[in-house]
């Protein structure tokens, strides 16, 4: 990027999907210039959709290239080294070239390879998907082999989003997602196959309609309402998110083989090891007790509050309240089997998915009394375990999708999970956008700018 006046200055986006739309309608609202290209055969109807604004759209991705200071690569990760190999050698001579993919490990390889060396790279990543604001969220920077004049330019092209910006290297960039989004995904997956398998849509049965059942659901319909390749990209392509998805069925397969057999007393050994690792509790000590780690404001603030959020009013009163929870007993044990500390990778690099999800776990492991109604229920009570087998047989099916590179079996799984869910999208969504308000309206970081916290101080797993 050579320092040219604003007024000359492009932004040029290469794939037009949901997040490439999202960019270049923040950036022109802003003022920027930008210069955009989905596929050829796409050309007519992105013309026609941008007609009234002032984005500029071309034909392909050398014209984009040619033309733009900044050019910002927003194609499927799995395609990133075609389309970077068709297009890099177009690169104006001293741009910047970014990418938006969910996986960076493949990114850099392609940049790496096909980029002429007379440009400069700075990725991005917002950490949110393409319906939320990007206000207050975090955008991670990756500054690769450039000097610091660009970065600062690149964050003048960003400082319109008002996002938070968070400065990794590829590598950190990779190892962090891996631990925040991959797993939390194979979670959601593995959900929604399995009410898929039951042909049975969970907030529709009385036994479950708590809060945080709520909350759960509704962040599944969420994950199966986006793209399947956004989520296939991210956990295939990324080295370091197999062996996390892999833990996490493992985590499942044990928690479920002590369920079957009653041994309540080894389930609740082990949910007290993690609680204490992950979440900083004593045992046997109340959250906020004298002597407790519990200086954070909880995610997730109350019953009430969650309450707000329903999908289904139950047809009794006398609906039971019994869950084993076995999704967030796993998820709470798989982070302490890996050695991930949540709240710090919330801090750093947390999506509003991951925000909300470790606010249910949080709200399930603060409270001792919660917690042991689980672990009962877990040992004791069986009217879930059909639901539970249906879980735990999903996070291992999921878990060898992904470690088997599977884009094909990947999309016909998701796809087919997706049509059974696809009548409570629309509603999901509208709650989805409310809920995400309280959430982070409940203690979230507005600063612009996160002080560049070093990754390496945090307890990552390679
Ligand atoms: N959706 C999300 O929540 C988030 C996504 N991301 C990442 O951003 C990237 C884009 O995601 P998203 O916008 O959701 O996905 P989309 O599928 O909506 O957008 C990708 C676009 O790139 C187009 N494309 C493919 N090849 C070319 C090409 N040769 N030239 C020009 N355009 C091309 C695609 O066309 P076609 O459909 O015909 O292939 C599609 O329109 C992905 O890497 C994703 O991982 C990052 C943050 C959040
Ligand atoms: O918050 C999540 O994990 C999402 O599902 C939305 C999302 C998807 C892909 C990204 O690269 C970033 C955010």
């Amino acid at each position: 990027m050579t320092k040219i006046s604003e007024d000359d200055f492009y932004i040029g986006i290469i794939g037009m999907g949901d997040m490439g739309k999202m960019y270049a309608r923040n950036f022109s609202k802003a003022g920027w210039k930008c210069v955009v290209c989905d596929r050829e055969e796409n050309y007519n109807t992105l013309l026609e959709e941008f007609k009234d604004t002032s984005v500029e759209v071309v034909k392909n991705g050398h014209l984009v290239s040619r033309k733009a200071d900044f050019i910002i690569y927003s194609v499927e990760a799995a395609f990133i080294d075609k389309v970077v190999a068709e297009y890099g050698s177009s690169t104006k001579v001293g741009a910047t070239v970014s990418g938006q993919t969910s996986v960076k490990a493949p990114e850099r390889a392609a940049f790496e390879k096909h980029l002429p060396k007379d440009v400069h790279v700075v990725s991005v990543h917002s950490l949110h998907g393409p319906t939320v604001s990007p206000e207050g969220q975090p955008l991670v920077l990756i500054q690769h082999n450039s000097p610091d004049w660009v970065m600062r330019k690149t964050e003048q092209v960003f400082d319109c989003f008002r996002s938070r910006y968070v400065y990794l290297t590829y590598e950190e960039h990779d190892i962090v997602t891996a631990n925040t989004q991959a797993v939390t995904h194979a979670a959601f997956l593995s959900m929604g196959t399995a009410w898929n398998m039951s042909q049975s849509y969970p907030w529709e049965l009385d036994r479950y309609v708590n809060g945080i059942e709520v909350v759960k659901c509704n962040i599944a319909l969420r994950i199966y309402a986006n793209k399947w390749h956004v989520y296939a990209g991210l956990a295939i392509l990324n080295p370091s998110a197999h062996a996390q998805v892999r833990q996490f069925a493992t985590s499942a397969t044990d928690l479920f083989k002590l369920m079957v057999v009653g041994d309540y007393e080894s389930l609740k050994q082990r949910a007290l090891e993690a609680r204490r690792a992950v979440f900083g509790y004593k045992d046997g000590v109340e959250p906020g007790a004298n002597g407790e780690k519990c200086e954070r404001t909880p995610i997730l603030l109350s019953d009430t509050l969650l309450d707000r959020f329903s999908l289904h009013q139950p047809s009794s009163q006398h609906c039971s309240a019994r869950n084993s929870h076995l999704t967030i007993l796993t998820m709470v044990d798989c982070w302490h089997k890996l050695g991930i500390h949540p709240f710090d990778h919330l801090d750093v690099a947390g999506t509003p998915l991951f925000r909300m999800w470790i606010g249910v776990a949080e709200y399930l492991f603060r409270s001792p009394e919660r917690l042991n109604l689980a672990l009962e229920s877990a040992a004791y009570d069986t009217s879930h375990r059909a639901d539970d087998t249906e879980f735990v047989v999903a996070t291992r099916g999921w878990s060898e999708v992904i470690e088997h590179g599977s884009f094909t079996h990947y999309k016909e799984k998701f796809e087919s999970t997706a049509k059974f869910l696809e009548p409570r999208f629309e509603e999901a969504n509208r709650m989805n956008k409310e809920m995400l308000k309280v959430i982070m309206e409940s203690g979230a970081p507005k600063s612009m700018k996160t002080p560049p916290k070093k990754l390496s101080s945090l307890p990552l797993v390679k």
